[in-house]
């Protein structure tokens, strides 16, 4: 292979340049795969992984703390927080092993350690990486490289509002927090999303000194109101929060991070804390490609537009995966998007559209939330004449059984055709209902075909039918389900 000319270069060796080079190299040998960072992506160094590592010990302190309840005389365990964050990074190295060991069969000729930048559509100029340990590209002897076709795979990175930083060196991001040798005393968690409300939620669960501040009361975007409020309601009916701070003003004092605010109920406040801990979104690192010296059309984010069902950025021969795309930020999506824009940028000029997975999101709180199909505010921004059914898990059977009753449910589904469109939740065990419902939408069943389908007693999916038996009331295409219906079993 020629290294400074190549077929494909993939930008980004995350999990959707990872996908895009699996795909790219059944077709062509003359690949460049660029990496500025750290190999072993964000999902197994900083995101998913770690993250569930630290949330699964919450979880478990937590279960202990409610056995009172159920007549189990219990202590809940003392913290070791040096013991639980060396566990969490080992097994955090082990997933990231797994992915480094999966590169294991790739050409070493392909990989380029550097930071790559746009000089034109084809040509790419290749800095200094980041990581200080790795062969620079210099060092390599490339400096340039030039690809007929190229994939952006190069994901996104925290979005810290400039407030934030008056906390100084006690300001961190999530990829600090997994580094931790112990867990600190207290940490004020700024943005109620995802990243938020999990690693919040879990460092409170485990004994940290937590405040979750958030804006305009939203809550791990969720967009229905009536679950959103709900939600809110659980979730800080343990958890510290302020959902709706207002009048923030951080500074320091010494070593402890204040922050000035006034509270949900309108009272000024003022706390202290450790560190300050930004979950305020992330941002798609395309900014630092120099991509306006391609001709793309870019959107008012610097993101060129491009189609979803092929990757391509308008009709050129550069492709777009992952978070840099800024459309579906979740791992499984990356890894799809890496695999078409690396099919796409392979068979280059003919271009395959591929049809999209339903799309779905779990939050790892706990009650779980989760979001399947249409969002209830896309359903309305787009006019669609829609039903909604919704169901309480409070009185629900087997969730009261095991202690888990909280939870709302709303089932959103097409009038005239009884279609299920999509759902908003929050409650048990409802990472694996959202799978369940994202498999009959993607099926594009009806709510009368759905409640055709088994559901065993006493189960968390009885739950599901009632919601889905209340919308096909709703729909106009059932009846009104029986109060405490017998056929169902108690608490069905
Ligand atoms: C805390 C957290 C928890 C998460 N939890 C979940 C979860 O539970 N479930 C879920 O589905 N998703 C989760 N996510 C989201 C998921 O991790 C991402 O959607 C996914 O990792 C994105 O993959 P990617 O390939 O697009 O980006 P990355 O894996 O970030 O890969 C991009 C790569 O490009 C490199 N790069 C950037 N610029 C350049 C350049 N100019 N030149 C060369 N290389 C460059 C970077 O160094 C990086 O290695 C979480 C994210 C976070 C932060
Ligand atoms: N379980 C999962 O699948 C999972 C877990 C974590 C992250 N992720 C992915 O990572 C992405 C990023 O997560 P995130 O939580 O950083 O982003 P997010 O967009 O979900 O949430 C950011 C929040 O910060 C708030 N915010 C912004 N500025 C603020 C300020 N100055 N003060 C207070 N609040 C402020 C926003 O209003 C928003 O609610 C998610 O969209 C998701 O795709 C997924």
């Amino acid at each position: 292979m020629n290294p400074s000319n190549v077929d494909v270069a993939i930008i980004g060796a995350g999990t959707a340049g990872l996908s895009a080079y699996r795909e790219v190299r059944r077709y062509t040998d003359s690949i460049a795969l660029i990496e500025s960072g750290p190999f072993g992506t964000t999902c197994a160094r900083v995101g998913c992984m770690p993250s569930k590592l630290l949330i699964a010990p919450a979880e478990a302190r937590h279960r202990l703390e409610r056995l009172p309840a159920f007549g189990i005389a219990a202590e809940v365990g003392r913290v070791d927080g040096v013991a639980l964050m060396r566990r969490v990074r080992s097994e955090r190295d082990r997933f990231v092993g797994f992915v480094i060991e999966s590169m294991q069969g790739f050409d070493p000729s392909h990989i380029i350690r550097a930071h790559a930048r746009f000089e034109d559509a084809h040509s790419l100029r290749l800095d200094r990486a980041t990581d200080a340990d790795v062969t620079e590209a210099a060092a390599d002897g490339i400096q340039r490289l030039r690809a007929d076709r190229i994939v952006l795979a190069t994901g996104s990175r925290p979005f810290i509002p400039a407030m934030l930083h008056a906390a100084g060196d006690r300001l961190i991001v999530n990829d600090d927090v997994f580094e931790w040798q112990d867990l600190p005393r207290s940490v004020a968690v700024f943005g109620a999303g995802v990243i938020g409300l999990e690693l919040g939620q879990a460092l409170h669960r485990l004994g940290v000194r937590v405040r979750l501040f958030g804006r305009g009361g939203g809550l791990a975007s969720i967009s229905d109101p009536e679950v959103r409020a709900y939600a809110a309601r659980t979730i800080t009916a343990e958890l510290p929060a302020s959902l709706d701070a207002r009048e923030v003003r951080v500074h320091r004092d010494g070593d402890a991070v204040v922050i000035d605010f006034v509270d949900d109920d309108g009272n000024a406040r003022s706390e202290r804390y450790d560190w300050l801990l930004a979950a305020t979104g992330r941002t798609s690192n395309l900014d630092r490609l120099g991509l306006e010296k391609t001709g793309l059309v870019l959107d008012a984010r610097g993101i060129p537009l491009f189609g979803p069902l092929t990757m391509q950025c308008g009709a050129s021969h550069i492709f777009v995966a992952g978070d840099s795309a800024a459309d579906r930020p979740v791992l499984h999506e990356a890894a799809d998007e890496g695999h078409l824009a690396g099919h796409n940028a392979a068979r280059y000029p003919g271009v395959f559209k591929h049809v999209r997975r339903t799309p779905m999101g779990v939050v790892f709180s706990d009650p779980q939330i989760a979001f399947v199909g249409k969002r209830h505010a896309q359903l309305v921004a787009e006019g669609v004449d829609f039903a909604i059914g919704q169901v309480s898990f409070e009185d629900q059977g087997r969730s009261r059984v095991m202690m888990v009753n909280q939870g709302l449910m709303r089932l959103y589904g097409e009038a005239g055709t009884g279609l299920l469109l999509g759902a908003e939740m929050i409650g048990p065990e409802h990472e694996h209902l959202a799978h369940l419902l994202a498999w009959v939408i993607q099926m594009r069943m009806t709510v009368t075909d759905i409640l055709e389908l088994p559901f065993y007693h006493p189960v968390i999916e009885e739950g599901l039918r009632t919601g889905l038996r209340e919308l096909n009331r709703a729909l106009g295409m059932g009846p009104k389900p029986p109060l405490r219906c017998i056929d169902c079993g108690p608490g069905g």
